[in-house]
């Protein structure tokens, strides 16, 4: 075959950039015109001329290698500089090493390349999948599937996996100068767990490929560690490493790993340097330098943005990221198991979390039949949270999960500190943001209120006491205990203060305290309030709508969510009925800051009742809710509105309530039992 060479051709943007088709379509379609520089072509300008600064000023000299195969690489890069030839090798990739040892069935490989790449590949170095299968299966393994990682399709045909009977999942990742999201890297997770635990009889592995197997590779099997066994970044980093030579050489990604690990980086942990065969492609035959996935030039801006801070948190703020779909539907199940509800019309999608309803004159004497507990009621935003070993999931009112990274040790049974973490306790309970009083620093803080499973136990018809107290024991305890103790746990590098949020158990008090309460304590608090919580003591948890939990409000704050819908001149409040929007007639809501209520049209809003006015008064959008209130629940809270028990009346009937001799009796009995369990531990 004959080639044309231009050697003095500026270079082509190399493989797995989108751009590269933008670019075709922008030749093909628009009129020459001069073009202004857009953000895209000074950073690509930047790039070259550092690049070129950084050939002139070759720290050790060394003079650049062009290896006969990097030769091979140019010649048909350069050939494609005109024609954009879909047959195009990645720079670097002939003298790559094909692929890496075995880390729990995953094989780190480069990018297999088709058959139609042959004709730029000399014999010894082809690497299709033919090679791949048939390498494998001289070293005894079988594959299963593989993951690509690249960002483009054009390397092999997906068809010559299928003939194979290997699954093919395709997690598309820019590379370049940015780490895989951390959806992606849900997805990777997800997939490999999923395989494996899917595997029976016959052991199969994983081929994990970008496109020279190092950087988007390391990052994700590394990831994959994490989360499937317990150990520290440097570990899995090691591990990688080892197995494929010389592993991650992107100092950034190895940051990365830290951050999101929330570890601090040990000072012997340094990054490779960039392997000869990948450094010697970064010029050209001509000595130019080359952009490719794999540059470490310019700063991505995406990253470069991400390193803003002094933004104010609110409740609205969305935490955590994004899981697979097919991940969600499992752990929905699992809610629904543990909280021993059978599956209706609308499967498993409703969030089965616990509801109190409104005090009302009726509801106010169950505070005298049953023993009950109070609390603040703390007005951030509600969540479920579901621990499992290989992360911690929020689950929102929409019943939507997304995955934080936390740490949740075990109470350790034989002093060992932090062998295992929770796996499968779910958790219920309030995330605030407190303001603290000096300063005005925010941190943002989960209360939490009940357990309703421990370590895949369900524990939902124990009396809530006992829940409460086990959540101390066995979740709080243990993780106070490590952070206290960091420095002789498993891993000391861990930094609890750079997770996102902080957890702490919420208080509950006896009935005769709740003046204080009212009156001292929750003027006190650093975050929001917004009433009381009557917590029966001896209650088992009781998905969605408990009657027999309580919650106090000042009559001002009763609040209803309406969907409001403009339409024409009508506007429109709507509740929700068995699953159906239902129209409030005769009701209107007046928006107080005189903004257009059309803003509004299609939006959860939260409204409080206007004695004086007779009407709904616009509080706030409700960004967490993706419907209205049940119709059921506007009942109760017209009920309790209409009701007003105001401060007074409350502190009243608690005072009464506290001098009842089944009460009396009650306290007496459990603090014995209190005094009992303080001698044992003791013991
Ligand atoms: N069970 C319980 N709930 C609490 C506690 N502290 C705060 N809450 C919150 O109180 C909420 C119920 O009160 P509502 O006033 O009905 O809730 P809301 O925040 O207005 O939400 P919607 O009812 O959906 O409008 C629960 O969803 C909890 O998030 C607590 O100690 N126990």
């Amino acid at each position: 075959m004959i080639v044309a060479m231009d050697l003095n051709a500026s270079p082509v943007p190399e493989e797995d950039e989108d751009i590269f088709e933008e670019k075709i379509h922008v030749e093909e379609f628009h009129e020459p015109e001069e073009r202004i520089e857009t953000g895209a072509d000074i950073a690509r300008r930047e790039r070259e001329e550092r690049k070129r600064r950084l050939k002139r000023e070759r720290p050790d000299d060394r003079p650049v290698h062009v290896s006969q195969s990097h030769a091979y690489d140019q010649l048909f890069h350069t050939k494609n500089q005109r024609s954009y030839d879909k047959s195009r090798l990645p720079p670097g990739w002939l003298d790559c090493p094909s692929s890496g040892q075995e880390i729990c069935c995953m094989i780190p490989s480069k990018v297999p390349l088709g058959e139609s790449f042959n004709d730029c590949i000399p014999p010894g170095k082809r690497y299709s999948f033919k090679q791949v299968i048939h390498q494998q299966r001289v070293l005894g393994r079988k594959l299963g599937l593989v993951i690509d990682l690249t960002n483009t399709t054009r390397y092999y045909p997906v068809s010559d996996l299928k003939k194979e009977c290997i699954k093919h999942v395709k997690i598309q990742c820019r590379g370049r100068n940015s780490v895989p999201d951390n959806l992606s890297v849900n997805q990777f997770v997800y997939e490999v767990t999923q395989f494996l635990s899917r595997q029976k009889h016959s052991k199969k592995y994983i081929l994990v490929h970008c496109t020279h197997g190092h950087n988007r590779t390391g990052y994700m099997i590394i990831h994959y560690l994490m989360r499937a066994m317990s150990m520290s970044v440097t570990q899995a980093i090691k591990i990688f490493s080892e197995a494929r030579t010389p592993g991650i050489y992107k100092p950034d990604y190895i940051d990365a790993l830290y951050t999101f690990y929330h570890e601090k980086k040990p000072e012997m942990v340094v990054c490779p340097p960039t392997p000869e065969w990948k450094r010697s492609s970064e010029f050209d035959l001509n000595g130019e330098a080359v952009p490719d996935d794999d540059d470490d030039g310019v700063p991505d801006p995406d990253l470069q943005e991400n390193h803003e801070t002094d933004t104010r948190m609110t409740n609205d703020d969305v935490l955590g990221d994004e899981i697979p779909t097919d991940q969600q539907d499992a752990l929905r199940q699992f809610c629904y198991q543990t909280l021993k509800l059978g599956v209706g019309a609308r499967g498993h999608t409703q969030f089965p979390g616990s509801h109190p309803v409104s005090l009302n004159r009726d509801n106010l004497q169950l505070l005298r039949q049953r023993y009950y507990y109070a609390t603040w009621k703390a007005d951030g935003t509600r969540y479920m949270m579901l621990i499992t070993m290989d992360g911690c999931y929020l689950i929102d009112r929409s019943f939507n999960f997304r995955r934080v990274q936390m740490r949740f040790p075990c109470r350790s049974t034989n002093d060992g500190l932090g062998e295992k973490t929770h796996h499968f306790t779910l958790l219920d309970g309030e995330m605030v943001i407190d303001t603290l009083p000096d300063s005005q620093k925010q941190e943002r803080r989960y209360l939490i209120y009940d357990m309703m499973a421990i370590n895949q136990v369900s524990i939902i018809e124990r009396p809530f006491y006992e829940r409460w107290k086990m959540l101390e024991k066995e979740v709080i305890e243990p993780r106070n205990h490590e952070r206290h103790n960091i420095y002789q746990s498993r891993n000391p590098y861990y930094r609890y203060d750079l997770e996102p949020f902080r957890v702490r158990r919420k208080d509950f008090w006896l009935l005769s305290t709740v003046t204080k309460l009212l009156k001292e304590f929750i003027k006190r608090l650093s975050h929001e309030a917004d009433g009381l919580i009557f917590q029966g003591w001896d209650d088992p948890y009781i998905p969605r709508t408990h009657e027999g939990l309580l919650k106090w409000k000042y009559a001002y704050l009763n609040s209803v969510d309406f969907l409001f819908e403009v339409d024409g001149d009508r506007e429109l409040l709507f509740l929700n009925e068995r699953g159906k929007k239902k129209l409030l007639e005769g009701n209107r809501v007046e928006f107080t800051d005189g903004s257009d209520p059309s803003l509004y049209s299609g939006k959860i809003i939260e409204c409080s009742w206007d004695f004086d006015k007779l009407e709904w008064k616009y509080m706030r959008i409700r960004t967490d809710k993706s419907t209205p209130n049940e119709f059921n629940t506007y009942r109760k809270v017209l009920r309790s509105i209409r009701d007003n028990i105001t401060e007074e009346d409350l502190l009243n009937e608690i005072s009464e309530i506290i001098r009842l001799p089944m009460y009396a009796d009650r306290i007496r009995i459990d603090s014995k039992a209190n005094q009992h369990a303080n001698v044992a531990r003791r013991r």
